[in-house]
């Protein structure tokens, strides 16, 4: 009956993780965009920010991730033979990479608050792909275990990269247009170019 309760918070944990990983890159992505906003909506915007990722970061993502880790603890001492199974290797692997991940997230936000980080709103974006992926692995080595289909996997994440490259792209494409039509406007607004 324990293994049950632990796997119940073990579940609950990575949701509350996983509302972070997915969205503390997002705010990072947001505040690198306050760069590009006159004063003062740029300082106000990067206050607000920092603020959001501060709490987000402290109160939810490190708790839950910490709820998730010790769940997954009680889960093996309750039942140790897991531990020789080859899925669980694979699956501790790539969650390494996601703690790796939760922690760089935290000097980010340092050299974000500190105005010292180089990184533009574009690169953010594909930051903040990165735990979908691993999250789709987790989670399909979690229900498959052995018997994951590697090829479909394999195929699945190239297919998703090809969105993501594209999808961020086209979003690219279209703030740079938006911001050309921006200009313009306020040039026409302004009466430079025109004869009247
Ligand atoms: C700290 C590292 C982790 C360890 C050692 C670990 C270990 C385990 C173990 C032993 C189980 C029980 C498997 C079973 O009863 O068949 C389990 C279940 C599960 N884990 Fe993890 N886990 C970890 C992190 C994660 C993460 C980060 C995710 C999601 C991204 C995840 C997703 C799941 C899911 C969805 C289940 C339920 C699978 C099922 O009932 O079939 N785990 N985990």
């Amino acid at each position: 009956m324990n293994y049950f309760w632990f796997k119940a918070f073990h579940i609950v944990g990575i949701v509350a993780w996983f509302a972070g990983l997915f969205y503390l890159p997002r705010l990072f992505v947001y505040h690198a965009e306050a760069y590009e906003q006159p004063e003062p909506a740029q300082s106000i915007l990067k206050n607000q920010y920092q603020i959001m990722e501060k709490r987000l970061y402290s109160i939810i993502m490190t708790p839950a991730m910490l709820l998730t880790v010790a769940m997954a603890i009680a889960l093996i001492t309750t039942e140790p033979e897991v531990l020789r199974e080859p899925w669980l290797h694979a699956k501790l692997a790539l969650v390494v990479l996601l703690i790796g991940y939760h922690h760089y997230c935290k000097r980010l936000m340092k050299k974000l608050a500190a105005d010292e980080c180089k990184m533009t709103s574009q690169q953010f974006r594909w930051f903040n792909e990165f735990p979908t992926i691993l999250f789709i692995l987790v989670v399909m080595l979690a229900v498959f275990k052995n018997n994951l289909p590697t090829d479909i996997a394999a195929y699945g994440v190239v297919g998703l990269l090809i969105a993501f490259a594209a999808a961020i792209q086209l979003y690219a494409r279209k703030r740079r247009l938006d911001r050309e039509r921006a200009l313009s406007a306020d040039l026409s607004d302004a009466g430079v170019g025109s004869s009247t």
